[in-house]
């Protein structure tokens, strides 16, 4: 970052700015009138950059380090065949095929043993996949035969006739001994039973595709907005969209392709160090038309210090090749532009345009960015149409158009500052479960203490899964076209790149659908959305939350004390002002902000507070435990209703105890029903200030289930099938995860 920071600072002195920003394509016509002198420094500057951040790479130590990782693989392989040992030697071997990068020899390798422990395992569609990754990577010729026969019993297990007829003939043509080819007659006869076997049913899709929404434009600020067709219930689907552009935050290893999270194989690329993943052969291949111009990137390291602009990127990458027929006659770059701005004129905005096109029309305030914030886009766009320049072949593309190379660079410059700058104030980001404490280069379907089968966790791990992390950053322009207002109309769910927008209330209609760009009115003060509001979105807004006479009321109703003063006792709520705007004296960063009863105009000393950390921390001694969850109980004299840091203690309190149930401490059965009710009260608080579909619930929930699939708690029928009911709101992947843990130790006790 220091470097890219140092670089940015010297060429900000030729970015000039005079009369303001016109627009994107302005912008780089003018940089690239600089005298030609000038121009050369500015460019060289980048030249440096990207050279700069070229890393040594040794391939013998790659190798090295792989062959050390697939031996402890193999040893642990070896071993007996338990199911844990066996997910130990795919974690291994997944470290192999990571290490190994490009040293193909030794990749091989480890994707040929990592097959064989997936396939022993049961994950037999990801061992099917490694199996192919062998082979493409030089599998020794000798032994091919051994690789083919597992693939042919993987493409048998998964049903695909096709493949495994494929995978015999090959076989058939090979010498074998006689392991196999008993092997192979074997694997005949399973092939005859699979093409003998009745075929499914299809099943017919229920035709519930009525739109109800429409888009409207008001002529000022608001611009266009999405408004309710008819009346639509809580509860009810609004619409789907599915992004084809987005990029994992923080470089998380999810999928480039379909941001799945829970991988078992997941198959790097094995040129950009270790960065890049994908869930599956296939997902790489629909990549990588986008990864052919992003891998040297990665290799560099580039991408993770630019921040909106690698999504804008990944959109004139997406885009381009769809934009091309229609621009490719222009001659000139001022025509290209203009054409480009026409279309973004154009007022067809529905759901079914074509993506590219939902996109090129989103807004942007980039008139209205600070100079430094301009400066700074300006230089990230310019950094990476040179990267591509020299070193991709992205231009390529236009030798057959009519402008030159030249022209298409200064457009491409300009599209990728005019994306990052609709990005800036329509991108979004996507959210997943993940487990708690996760290294960043670990994958949760790998960790042997949690599973007993794939996709099976064991009997108490589901509260593992409690950590909602965001997990990338998303184009979704339809979604992008609902306004905001504190109180959304909305509960959207991201299921990796797909979103499904719910209806969070009865909507009439004719009523607007909003979505919230901030924390809602439940959750933070007007004057903490107000902010943000104004400095990214550049609106204020005028919503019902914000109008009323007393916006924060809902807020504060999480924030109701009594009195601790023995002469006062009072109920008060804090003073907004008084407090400085941050109720939430218990985060460290707020210690100075102490709060005030309104009634009695006395500080609140809270000695609580600190007695039950201190009994929390003690939480392993038994004889403190009744202390402790009387302390909770007691919590109510003091916070009134569902006080949010009511919340926060029972999360701090249930925790710490799954720690402890962890490691193997044994609760009496006082103490189970004891966590058991806090976990029920807890999730009351949360119902109320986050509502019962949000991910908040979700995962608190997941503490409950742990507890009634122990039996270690009363529970009854009916909220077995309301915590199931919650399932609806899972991205995919987790949904077949917490459906199976239902199934495997819940739904037998509904009996
Ligand atoms: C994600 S876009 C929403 C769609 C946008 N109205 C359009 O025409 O494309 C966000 C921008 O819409 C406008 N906007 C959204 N909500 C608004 C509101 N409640 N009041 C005024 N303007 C709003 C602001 O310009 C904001 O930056």
């Amino acid at each position: 970052m220091d470097r890219l920071a140092r670089v940015f600072s010297q060429q900000d002195e030729f970015i000039v700015l005079d009369g303001g920003f016109r627009d994107e394509y302005e912008t780089f016509k003018s940089l690239d009138s600089l005298p030609a002198e000038k121009l050369q420094r500015f460019q060289q500057l980048t030249v440096k950059l990207l050279e700069d951040l070229e890393q040594p790479h040794d391939r013998e130590k790659c190798a090295e380090t792989s062959r050390n990782l697939r031996e402890e693989g193999n040893n642990m392989f070896r071993g007996s065949h338990d199911s844990e040992r066996v997910l130990k030697a795919c974690r291994l071997y997944t470290g192999a095929v990571f290490e190994a990068e490009d040293a193909k020899d030794e990749l091989a390798l480890a994707f040929a043993n990592r097959g064989m422990a997936l396939q022993e395992y049961g994950f037999f569609r990801e061992a099917y996949d490694d199996c192919a990754n062998a082979l493409e990577c030089g599998y020794p010729e000798r032994l091919r035969h051994k690789v083919i026969m597992r693939q042919a019993h993987c493409a048998w297990k998964l049903q695909k006739i096709e493949s495994l007829e494929e995978h015999l003939s090959c076989l058939e043509q090979q010498q074998l001994n006689e392991t196999f080819l008993l092997q192979l007659e074997d694997l005949k006869e399973k092939l005859q039973l699979l093409k003998n076997q009745p075929k499914g049913q299809e099943t017919q899709k229920g035709d519930d595709s009525r739109v109800l929404e429409e888009i409207t434009t008001d002529p000022g600020q608001r611009g266009r907005y999405m408004v309710a067709k008819e009346t639509i219930n809580q509860g009810k689907i609004i619409f789907s969209e599915r992004a084809s552009c987005f990029v994992p935050l923080e470089q998380r290893l999810i999928c480039q392709q379909c941001a799945a999270s829970l991988m078992s194989a997941p198959i790097p690329c094995c040129k950009c160090h270790q960065r890049v993943v994908y869930c599956s052969r296939k997902c790489r291949q629909a990549h990588s038309a986008i990864h052919k111009y992003e891998c040297a990137a990665y290799q560099r390291d580039l991408l993770k210090l630019l921040g909106v602009s690698h999504l804008a990127l990944r959109l004139v990458l997406a885009y381009m090749p769809q934009m091309m027929p229609q621009l490719q006659d222009s001659t000139s770059a001022q025509e290209i532009w203009d054409k480009i701005i026409n279309l973004a004129k154009t007022s067809d905005t529905g759901e079914t345009a074509p993506e590219f096109l939902q996109s090129l029309r989103m807004v942007s305030h980039l008139e209205q960015a600070s100079q430094a914030e301009l400066v700074y886009h300006i230089l990230c766009a310019n950094l990476l149409q040179f990267y591509l320049k020299e070193h991709t072949m992205f231009f390529d593309q236009f030798r057959s158009a009519s402008a030159s190379t030249q022209e298409w660079q200064l457009i491409t410059s300009a599209l990728i500052l005019r994306s990052a700058g609709q990005l800036l104030s329509n991108g979004h980001v996507g959210d997943a479960l993940l487990p708690v404490g996760l290294e960043p280069n670990e994958f949760a379907l790998l960790q042997p203490d949690m599973w007993q089968k794939p996709r099976h966790l064991k009997i108490g791990q589901l509260h593992n899964l409690a950590h909602s992390e965001l997990i990338t950053a998303i184009n979704l322009p339809y979604l992008s076209l609902c306004n905001h207002a504190c109180a959304p109309s909305i509960r959207t769910k991201f299921d990796g790149c797909s979103v499904v927008n719910y209806a969070a209330k009865d909507i009439l209609a004719g009523e607007e659908i909003f979505n919230c760009y901030t924390r809602d009115y439940r959750n933070s003060l007007k004057l903490q959305r107000s902010e943000p509001l104004k400095e990214v979105y550049k609106f204020q807004c005028n919503c019902d939350k914000c109008t009323r006479t007393d916006p924060d009321q809902d807020y504060l109703s999480f924030h109701r004390y009594r009195c601790e003063k023995t002469n006062c006792r009072q109920k008060f709520l804090p003073d907004v002002e008084i407090q400085r705007n941050n109720l939430s004296w218990w985060l460290p960063s707020n210690a100075d902000n102490p709060i005030i009863c309104t009634v009695c105009k006395e500080r609140q000393e809270f000695p609580w507070y600190n007695e039950f950390l201190d009994l929390i921390e003690s939480f392993a001694d038994s004889s403190q435990r009744h202390a402790l969850f009387k302390a909770f109980d007691d919590l109510d004299k003091w916070l009134v209703d569902h006080h949010s840091l009511k919340r926060n203690l029972a999360e701090e309190l249930i925790t710490v105890c799954f720690v402890e149930i962890d490691e193997g401490t044994l609760l009496d059965e006082v103490e189970y029903e004891n966590l058991a009710r806090i976990i029920r009260k807890q999730l009351d608080g949360t119902a109320a200030q986050c509502g019962d579909t949000s991910m908040e619930y979700i995962t608190q929930m997941t503490y409950l289930w742990d507890l009634i699939a122990l039996k270690k708690c009363q529970s009854s029928k009916k909220e077995h099938l309301q915590l199931k009911g919650k399932l609806e709101y899972l991205a995919s992947e987790h949904r077949e995860v917490f459906l199976n843990y239902y199934n495997d130790f819940i739904e037998q006790q509904c009996k």
